[in-house]
């Protein structure tokens, strides 16, 4: 029987090891949309792989150094992205069949010139990692974290909340959306749990965010639960003039519209900026867009509060972007925190005597949040802390610390019946002193 040229499943395969590989190489990940694989399911396999393969990333780097006498080949193309995927399929999605792991892993390298010549060694390693799978697949969650983030984040959380840390990794994120308006009906069409605020959840969906009821209405938005907390800690009367530093795509922005405040919203990027009018203009929102560097803009007034969402690691968004603990280096850290202060002291500046400034980062790393209130308080004297009660934050009343900051991470209980885990996020609200 001749041999088929495309035998089904391979073309997928290389997109998901284009994708992976992409990821290795440093970038961000991005999920498949439909406008790269048009049929859903598909879309839901190629993406499933490529997360597994992440998620799993310490696990699959084990087995690797075991499976993989002379260590991954150097210049191999495709060879480590489709090896990667295909141990995560064997390893860890059983219910995909061993069999396709093989087969359209060793089709997959023949398809890539540069990585041809290792078909032979892909089907050893392959044959090996499935005679040895249950070993394999029953490694220790230990190594989901890169051992210096798990020594960190242990003394800083605690091994408890760790092992919480791990399976929310595992299971990904969770669609939360933040409502225009808290509408009954609204809630029950999109199937969603109320999550408390204007907060609401979708534990499972089998289509694009886009295709979701009210999408195209601009009845909500994108937001998960640990992200709508700090622009709610801003709590002036309707019509205070209120900045977004660091605005885009806006989430926080439209909330802080819906707050009735006169909005400023200030982004660095100007792609990203775009997306930020698209989205406010899908909402049926305005605000008073700028284009500018946070760290020495300068308002034409000064504003009753700012909300300082500043660019961070992002290690809070691991549940999304495994990668980003994978990438992250101390180095990042240092650069982030010395921006942070750039932004703080210049937000300090733009604010109004007795005005609020909200501070939050996307980060699980002490350095970019409880070290930074430390360093306000030596260094920005016109600022104090402005403290958060727990009683403000609802549910999530356990987040707020002693000292009124709060502290949101994938480890917090959730409420009864309700899946999933949240971002992770530091918030701290301080208040301009003087005047
Ligand atoms: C964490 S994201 C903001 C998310 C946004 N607040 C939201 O809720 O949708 C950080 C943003 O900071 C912007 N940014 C980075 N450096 C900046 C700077 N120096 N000045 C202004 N914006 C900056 C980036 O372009 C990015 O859009």
């Amino acid at each position: 029987m001749p041999k088929e040229k495309n035998p089904p499943g391979l073309k997928l395969r290389l997109l998901a090891a284009e994708r992976l590989a992409l990821v290795l190489g440093g970038n961000n990940f991005s999920p498949f949309g439909a406008g790269e694989i048009a049929d859903s399911r598909d879309r839901a396999l190629a993406n499933r792989l490529v997360t597994t393969a992440l998620r799993r990333h310490g696990q699959i780097d084990m087995a690797l150094s075991e499976l993989l006498d002379r260590g991954m080949p150097k210049k191999s193309g495709s060879f480590e992205a489709v090896l990667r995927l295909s141990l995560a399929q064997l390893l860890f999605l059983p219910d995909l069949g061993a069999h396709s792991a093989l087969f359209l892993a060793v089709e997959a390298v023949k398809a890539d010139p540069r990585a041809r010549h290792l078909s032979g060694l892909m089907n050893a390693v392959l044959r090996r990692a499935q005679a040895n799978s249950a070993r394999l697949s029953a490694m220790s969650d230990d190594l989901l974290f890169p051992p210096a983030i798990r020594e960190f984040w242990s003394r800083a959380y605690g091994e408890d909340n760790l092992d919480r840390f791990a399976q929310a990794l595992l299971e990904g994120a969770p669609l939360d959306l933040t409502l225009k308006d808290n509408d009954p009906e609204l809630i029950e069409a999109l199937g969603a749990t109320p999550l408390g605020f204007d907060t609401v959840r979708i534990a499972s969906r089998d289509k694009p965010v886009e295709g979701l009821f009210g999408y195209d209405e601009g009845r909500w938005w994108v937001q998960d639960a640990a992200a709508a907390v700090p622009a709610r800690l801003i709590t002036l009367a309707p019509g205070a003039s209120v900045a977004d530093f660091c605005a885009a795509p806006g989430g926080k922005t439209a909330q802080l519209v819906k707050a009735g405040y006169d909005v400023t919203a200030l982004d660095a990027d100007p792609a990203r900026v775009e997306r930020l009018n698209a989205n406010l203009s899908r909402l049926g929102y305005a605000a008073r867009i700028a284009i500018g560097d946070a760290a020495d803009f300068r308002p034409p007034a000064p504003f009753d509060a700012i909300l300082l969402d500043a660019p961070c690691t992002a290690t809070g968004t691991f549940r999304r972007h495994p990668e980003v603990i994978w990438h992250r280096t101390d180095k990042d850290v240092e650069s982030r925190v010395a921006l942070q202060r750039q932004l703080l002291a210049n937000a300090a500046r733009c604010l109004n005597p007795g005005g609020v400034l909200v501070y939050c980062v996307c980060s699980l790393e002490p350095q970019e949040g409880e070290d930074q209130v430390r360093w306000v308080a030596g260094h920005l004297k016109d600022l104090e802390l402005l403290p958060v009660t727990p009683e403000e934050l609802g549910w999530l009343g356990p987040a707020a610390l002693a000292d009124g900051t709060v502290r949101l991470h994938p480890g917090l209980p959730m409420p009864e019946g309700v899946e999933g885990a949240l971002d992770g996020f530091f918030v701290a609200r301080f208040r301009r002193t003087g005047g």
